[in-house]
């Protein structure tokens, strides 16, 4: 299996390249040459097997040589050893023909672990073996931060930089990148929002020079690896409720789509999903996208969903390949319009038909959020956090079985789920001393030639 840039540039490259490599050199996203596919009877044989050894038989064509299957299994097993919950994922029900699924099982409390915990292993295994290290740069609206520095802080093989928007993640996320101790860990608190922190990760990694002396890694979803790791929860989430016969709905709260890709990516494979849902705060450019196919760049409004806070979301440029007929030169134009001053772009009337095959899409406002949360409390009796209300409200909503990702644990963000349900969620044991934990608090601005240099400064290659 190789991967090619969804800007057309460049040879492609293998599963190990790619995942190192982060950033295709053009810009663009690395995507596979083709979809592997899972026939019938192989999605029905998943039901009943371990989460890691679904894990295993939904990723192995996609990482071709990388790893032997002995080793790709250690690191799997490695990856979820440090889970709470014996399933992984495990699904709860929350209405007739809807069900969460939980995805707050890692060590940081938010889906990123599911994938971040297996990059940390397949990086470390891959750059112990070329003998190679990395300085990894990612932007995060605070949960990406937080499970990239959980996963790689301590690493001898790389120095990981994290760019956070300055007073716009919650105090536990805030804290999670802030109190790790760990020399080769930077949590960087930037004067901007999260696209101003993504935007320079990314030209960070268009200075060829810059990344090729800092041997510049990405773990952000532009790593395909992520994404890949992400698709894995949607197999073992539609095979527990009768896939492949059943066909399942997705409902997923989305910023930088890289979670519902993930589930596209399934569907590609051969999982029969019926409704890919796209659910959002008001920071909405997905959901009017879906609506009237104009995809148009508005100002990033703080919400009670901090990490959705998004406007330009990363891998819709991989559906937008796909969209256009993986023609790269396509996409490397809507790409241009988007940064340029023009701010935006409109999709032809085939490729909106295209996307409304897939995806549906709904938005709430922050009363809305505030009142699903209230509401999964009441009925339910548990706790949401505000990302996970707007899976869950969008999944509600939908007739037919499905299913709303809850993408993280409601006591990281335990100011909004007070205020709507008068109960505070509580801090699991092992991070029950966060509030006392010492911070180190770095603040730069939103300038990508102060960041490349402070990264220079604090490097250890
Ligand atoms: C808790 C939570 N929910 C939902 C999202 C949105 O996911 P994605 O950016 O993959 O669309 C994020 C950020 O990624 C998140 O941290
Ligand atoms: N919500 C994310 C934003 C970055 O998303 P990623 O999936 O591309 O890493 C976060 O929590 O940082």
């Amino acid at each position: 299996m190789r991967y090619t840039s969804t800007r057309g540039g460049g040879a492609p490259l293998h599963f190990e390249d790619a995942m190192l490599a982060g950033l295709a050199r053009d810009g663009g996203l690395f995507v596979p040459e083709s979809w592997p596919r899972m026939n019938a009877d192989e999605i029905a044989g998943l039901a009943g097997l371990a989460y890691e050894e679904i894990a295993f038989r939904v990723m192995r064509p996609f990482i071709g040589g990388a790893f032997a299957d002995d080793a790709f299994r250690v690191l799997i097993e490695r990856a979820y050893a440090g889970f709470d919950h014996r399933l992984r994922a495990p699904l709860l029900q929350v209405g007739e023909e809807t069900w969460a699924l939980e995805l707050h099982h890692g060590p940081t409390l938010a889906f990123k672990d599911v994938a971040m915990q297996l990059i940390g292993q397949m990086f470390e295994a891959a750059l112990t073996r070329r003998g190679a290290r990395v300085t990894i740069v990612g932007a995060t609206s605070g949960d990406t931060g937080s499970a990239a520095i959980e996963a790689f802080r301590g690493m001898e093989a790389a120095d990981i930089f994290i760019l956070y928007p300055h007073g716009r993640v919650s105090e536990v996320q805030r804290r999670q990148m802030t109190t790790p101790a760990e020399a080769n860990v930077h949590a960087i608190a930037v004067e901007g929002d999260f696209d101003d922190c993504q935007a320079a990760v990314k030209a960070m990694f268009n200075d060829h020079a810059f990344r090729d002396k800092m041997r510049l890694a990405a773990v952000n979803s532009i790593n395909w690896a992520r994404v890949l790791a992400q698709s894995v929860y949607y197999f073992t989430a539609a095979v527990a409720l009768g896939a492949p016969s059943r066909p399942i709905s997705f409902a997923v709260p989305t910023g930088n789509f890289g979670d519902i890709y993930a589930g596209y990516v399934a569907k590609r494979m051969g999982l029969p999903i019926d409704r890919l849902i796209i659910a959002t705060n008001r920071n909405d450019i997905l959901h009017r996208t879906v609506q009237t196919g104009a995809h148009e760049k508005r100002g990033v409004a703080p919400t009670t969903s901090p990490s959705m806070d998004i406007q330009v979301s990363s891998n819709f440029e991989r559906l937008l390949f796909d969209l256009h007929d993986r023609e790269g030169e396509a996409v490397a134009r809507l790409m241009r319009d988007l940064t340029g001053n023009q701010g935006g772009f409109t999709l032809s009337q085939g490729a909106l038909d295209r996307l409304r095959a897939e995806f549906d899409s709904a938005r709430f406002d922050e009363d809305e959020v505030a009142a699903l949360i209230g509401r999964f409390a009441a009925e339910t009796g548990h706790l949401f956090c505000p990302h996970s209300a707007i899976g869950l409200g969008a999944a509600i909503a939908h007739s037919g079985p499905t299913v709303g990702l809850a993408t993280a644990h409601a006591a990281k963000f335990p100011d909004a789920v007070e205020a709507a349900t008068g109960r505070r969620p509580a801090l699991p044991e092992h991070m029950a001393d966060l509030y006392e934990r010492e911070e180190r608090i770095t603040v730069a601005p939103a300038d990508t030639d102060f960041l490349k240099r402070l990264i220079v400064e604090k490097a250890r290659a």
